[in-house]
């Protein structure tokens, strides 16, 4: 792994103990609307094998879980082992149970064969990844021909004044919340990572040459987020 790799481990193994909880507070519940939203493009249906990207605290691995139901399975793949930890604690007395098997790994090197899963979905983890064309690469190899992945993050939106919003919030709300548990520069962290993310149509064009044969950009929530939809 790259040294900054190693460093975007750290930062979320340091927010892990409060990730969930600022995420349902500084996103107003809506990120829970957005990640049911990621699960339905990603066309994961009954009895399904499919992956969750860096899953994190596992939510859209629940919701996909759910979809798949008990004939199915989903394996959520994160490198950091303070999420993977809260993933699995989270899960651990859920009734009826859930199919997921949790996997710590990276998602550049994915330990699964070629053409193994029917669906996949990847939330706020692309922009984090530090190859973004290898990633959509490693996706493109373990999905089956025909599946389909869905991939939400944040987006800057094109509209000036959502833009300024955008901005202003994560400055002002977002980090100054972070900074009451001491985690300031962790969640500074996610304006410059923005700016270096692709946008919409970027990132339709690097789907496009890791080889897949239809990409569509989504803006949602006033374009502050976005998911891609790819089809191998
Ligand atoms: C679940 C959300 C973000 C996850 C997330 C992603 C990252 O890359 C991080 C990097 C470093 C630290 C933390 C994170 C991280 O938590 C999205 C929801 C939470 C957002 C922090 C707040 C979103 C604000 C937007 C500008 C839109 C506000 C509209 C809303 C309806 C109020
Ligand atoms: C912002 S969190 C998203 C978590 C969850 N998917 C969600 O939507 O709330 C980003 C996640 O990406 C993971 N991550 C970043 N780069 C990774 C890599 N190369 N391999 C595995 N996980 C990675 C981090 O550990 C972190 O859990």
């Amino acid at each position: 792994m790259t040294d900054r790799a190693s460093e975007i481990q750290t930062i979320f193994n340091n927010i892990a103990p409060v990730y969930d909880n600022l995420n349902d507070w500084l996103s107003l519940g809506q990120h829970r609307v957005w990640k049911l939203m990621t699960v339905k493009w990603s066309q994961a249906k009954t009895s399904d094998t499919c992956i969750d990207l860096c899953c994190g605290s596992g939510d859209l691995s629940q919701i996909l879980a759910r979809q798949v139901g008990n004939t199915g399975q989903v394996f959520g793949v994160d490198f950091s082992a303070g999420l993977l930890a809260i993933a699995k604690q989270r899960v651990q007395n859920h009734y009826p149970p859930l199919a997921i098997d949790w996997v710590e790994a990276d998602v550049l090197q994915l330990p699964f064969p070629d053409n193994y899963f029917d669906c996949a979905t990847m939330g706020y983890g692309l922009r984090n990844v530090t190859d973004i064309p290898g990633c959509l690469r490693e996706l493109y190899r373990i999905l089956k021909p025909g599946a389909t992945a869905a991939i939400l993050d944040f987006h800057r939106p094109y509209n000036p004044v959502m833009q300024n919003f955008q901005q202003w919030y994560l400055k002002n709300v977002v980090v100054t919340a972070a900074e009451h548990f001491g985690l300031t520069e962790e969640y500074a962290y996610i304006s410059p990572s923005l700016d270096k993310f692709p946008q919409g149509q970027q990132q339709v064009n690097l789907a496009q040459q890791a080889g897949f044969t239809t990409a569509t950009h989504y803006q949602i929530a006033g374009g502050t987020m976005g998911v891609l939809r790819i089809t191998k």
